[in-house]
């Protein structure tokens, strides 16, 4: 007969090679400190300094859309960020231009919030008195119908129609 486990069970060593037996994770006091410290792993995740990092970021992005009528998220190398970019400069509207690949690691971060808010993931983003117009295409779309001078408009915002 082994000895008895000394500090946690005080049951007989099971046969393992073991000195003492391992206790079973389903011992009642044990599987219920397991409980307690996966809720406590869960909560310190849902706090990790990298969800309130996004969220602080979210915020950001919330804020400048409110101080920006026309704000562009952007990569300074991406042709059909430049294309939205052109198409902006010829009707002389100044959008607010932010080029995620001048933002260093902060940069693909802010991607993924955009990507969260929006469900785009790619650039250009573009949005209009804070509401999500869509990438390059959906743009350039909008102003054949002629929508996207109408929305700018609408703000107030002087279009150069030529
Ligand atoms: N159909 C999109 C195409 C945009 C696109 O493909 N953008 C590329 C860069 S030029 C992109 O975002 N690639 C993924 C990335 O850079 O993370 C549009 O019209 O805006």
């Amino acid at each position: 007969m082994p000895p008895p486990c000394p500090t946690l069970c005080r049951l007989p060593a099971a046969n393992l090679g073991l000195p003492w037996s391992r206790p079973s994770i389903a011992t009642p006091r044990l599987a219920l400190a397991a409980r307690r410290s996966r809720a406590v792993a869960a909560r310190a995740s849902s706090s990790s300094p990298d969800s309130s990092f996004g969220s602080r970021m979210e915020d950001s992005v919330k804020k400048t859309l409110a101080d920006n009528p026309v704000v562009i998220y952007s990569k300074s190398w991406c042709s059909y960020s430049m294309e939205v970019k052109g198409l902006f400069k010829r009707i002389g509207v100044e959008p607010h231009v932010i080029e995620l690949d001048h933002l260093g690691a902060q940069g693909p971060q802010l991607q993924k919030v955009l990507e969260r808010l929006t469900g785009q993931s790619t650039v250009p983003n573009v949005f209009i008195g804070g509401k999500h117009i869509g990438g390059c295409t959906d743009t350039v779309k909008l102003h054949r119908k002629g929508d996207l001078v109408t929305m700018l408009t609408e703000l107030d915002i002087k279009v150069n129609s030529s």
